[in-house]
């Protein structure tokens, strides 16, 4: 039977609330799967008690010879005997020294086999879900095993190093009772009187509110990781979200994120409260009430070196080994219930598991808003020249080539990143006329995705200018660009933790909700339709971490589709698509109506375009394909041994046609 410990680790953030089980019967798997893995380690185990015999008959001698060197020896007037207690005291020391190096060594013979297994099941499935990635439809590059395969490692290690903890903190307090009672009853039996029952007590609160303790622990760690989930994607989407203008949408998402992980904190705070009680009760009152009641003590019997024999073990073995089981299991306790919670739930995250993976959102049945998508209603298609999702009569439709100012042109731009460095573009002129349709190529590091920051706006240029249909391309006074302008989707998409309807419709005005149709068709058109199918329709949740790039890249793809800006300019926006998905999400751009500049990922792009621009330094040109063939030798290169698909020759000439 497999191990239950071996099952790959999800993110909590990732399954939180649909995949939540329900705790109790989680924590008996828990405590039933640990048990199992102890009990297949017998000669760790027995190695562990032998040496933790010794560190208990040290804490043992520690009050029992300090009592011993006062009442026979300096209190008796024999120095020399209280000092060979004393010597006794610090061999004691010495052997418990040996016995907890000892300790540290059966500890790590326990919880390395538990990494080691954690971290074949966890490289075994992240390559499963690699080759997954590569073969399913949809899936981009793969890199999500990968990914998931580095953070599931990750939390592997947490494990390991809790589990060594909670090991460690539980078996130090067994012993250091065990001696601590041992020795005070060797002393003098009344010790025990006093510090039993507020130690009880403080052990019954601790174990009281350990549990409540655990879970705002767990709820704490989950706010931080939707924390840092949340900024990791806004960071890498920097470029989306001011393109989008999505700042208040991201600083709203990010501000609920804060308050949540605050709330939790605070929450943690206040149970930490219950923590103190416990040291307070079971650490603290032993001593006061030792000290409170000694004169009582010394009237039945109990001699000066007892109490202090008892007060040494108070101080110096108890109440430290109580702090360490306190504050040990509470938080490497919680943390390691949280990931071996994760294993025994055995919960893919859905972002390596994609669209393809059987899940059960994936299987169950699509709810009624999927007929928006497929159904008669919902296939329309916005006019030809009307960029979806915008009323006829606020769209201008495409100019021709002819009068009209072109939709993008370029006046001898020069660019560079700073001052004194070389300049990524240089003297360049381009026009690209209304409805027109570019690509741009050139190797990598030429200043392909430099050129789309331009084109929309996001970089000035060093020298010349910039036009979106006759209009300056650049940011106003507060850095806000004008998104009825331009659309640009760079590489790294930005979704937001909201509904699909909420990701779709947030370039367009507020005050102009789009009919669900013109979402339905924006979907389709760009192939997102199974995706917003298994999200669970329009109204279906995103959670941006659970998305694979590719993923992202449709929603940004159908957001940019509905926008109403003139102008779409797509920077490698489907580099995470298989060629098929980008062809159709491509063409569906160039049928939406007014410009399109694709920064091309792959070279089967400017097939697709009417015109193609390659950048290549001094010998940058532009033209359709066979100019290009004709002229460039870089061009030759980047289309030599490529076939294009029959079809798309067929389109490159009508283009040719109709751009001659
Ligand atoms: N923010 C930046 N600061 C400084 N230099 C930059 C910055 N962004 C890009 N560059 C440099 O400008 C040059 C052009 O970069 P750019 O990203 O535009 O090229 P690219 O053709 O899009 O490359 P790729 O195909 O690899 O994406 C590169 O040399 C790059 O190192």
């Amino acid at each position: 039977m497999s191990d239950p410990w071996d099952s790959p680790v999800a993110p909590l953030s990732a399954r939180r609330g649909r995949h939540r089980r329900d705790p109790a019967p989680v924590r008996a798997g828990l405590v039933r799967a640990g048990l199992r893995f102890l009990r297949r380690r017998p000669g760790a185990l027995w190695a562990l008690a032998g040496w933790s015999v010794l560190e208990a008959a040290h804490t043992f001698a520690l009050g029992f010879a300090l009592a011993r060197a006062l009442d026979a020896g300096f209190l008796a007037g024999r120095p020399a005997t209280g000092l060979w207690w004393l010597a006794a005291a610090g061999l004691g020391l010495l052997v418990g020294a040996l016995g907890t190096a000892r300790v540290y060594r059966q500890v790590a013979a326990l919880a390395e086999p538990l990494r080691d297994t954690l971290v074949h099941r966890v490289v075994e499935r992240g390559l499963c879900e690699a080759v997954s990635a590569t073969v399913a439809p949809g899936r981009g590059s793969g890199d999500a095993g990968t990914s998931s395969v580095s953070r599931l490692t990750h939390q592997v290690e947490i494990a390991r190093d809790s589990f060594a903890g909670v090991v460690m903190v539980s078996r130090s307090f067994a012993v250091t009772l065990a001696g601590t009672l041992a020795g005070l009853a060797a002393l003098a039996p009344p010790l025990l009187l006093v510090v039993l029952p507020p130690l009880a007590a403080g052990l019954a609160v601790f174990a009281v509110t350990l549990r409540p303790l655990a879970r705002r622990q767990r709820d704490f760690l989950v706010a931080d990781e939707e924390l840092a989930t949340e900024a990791g994607s806004v960071v890498r989407a920097l470029r989306d979200v001011a393109a989008c203008g999505a700042r208040q949408t991201v600083r709203g998402a990010l501000r609920r994120r804060v308050d949540a992980e605050r709330r939790a904190a605070d929450a943690l705070a206040y149970w930490g409260i219950a923590r103190a009680v416990a040291l307070g009760l079971g650490g603290r009152l032993p001593l006061v009430l030792l000290l409170a009641l000694a004169p009582w003590l010394l009237r039945h019997g109990v001699s000066a070196g007892e109490l202090a024999g008892a007060l040494t073990y108070l101080t110096q073995a108890l109440l430290p080994a109580l702090q360490g089981l306190v504050h040990g299991l509470g938080g490497a306790g919680a943390r390691l219930a949280v990931v071996i919670g994760r294993l025994r739930q055995g919960t893919v995250d859905p972002a390596a598991a994609g669209p393809a993976a059987p899940t059960a959102s994936a299987q169950a049945p699509a709810p009624a808003e999927h007929g928006a998508l497929t159904g008669p209603g919902g296939t329309a298609r916005p006019p030809r020249g009307t960029p979806a999702g915008r009323s006829p009569s606020r769209v201008p439709a495409p100019r021709g080539f002819g009068g009209a100012p072109p939709a993008l042109a370029l006046r001898d731009v020069s660019f560079a990143y700073g001052p004194a460095a070389r300049p990524v573009l240089c003297g360049l002129d381009l026009e690209v006329p209304a409805g027109g349709h570019l690509a741009v190529v050139g190797p990598s590091g030429a200043g392909k995705s430099t050129l789309a920051l331009l084109a929309a706006g996001l970089l000035r240029p060093s020298h010349g200018e910039v036009r979106l249909s006759a209009r300056t391309a650049s940011a106003t006074a507060d850095g806000v660009l004008p998104v009825e302008q331009r659309v640009l989707i760079p590489q790294e998409s930005y979704v937001f933790t909201g509904s699909v309807r909420e990701n779709l419709s947030c370039l367009l005005p507020a005050h102009c909700p789009p009919p669900d149709a013109a979402l339905s068709s924006a979907v389709e058109a760009v192939g997102a339709q199974a995706l917003v199918r298994r999200l669970g329709g329009l109204a279906g949740h995103v959670e941006a971490a659970a998305l694979s790039a590719g993923e992202r890249q449709q929603v940004a793809l159908a957001r940019a589709y509905l926008s109403p800006a003139p102008l779409a300019v797509l920077d490698e926006a489907g580099s995470h698509l298989d060629p098929a998905a980008e062809e159709r999400a491509e063409s569906a751009f160039a049928q939406r109506g007014g410009t399109l500049v694709v920064i091309a990922h792959r070279i089967s792009s400017a097939l697709r375009a009417d015109r193609v621009l390659v950048l290549d330094g001094p010998r940058t040109r532009c033209g359709t394909h066979r100019e290009l063939l004709a002229c460039s030798p870089l061009y030759r290169d980047l289309t030599a041994g490529w076939a294009p698909h029959p079809l798309a020759a067929e389109r490159q000439t009508a283009g040719e046609g109709r751009t001659g």
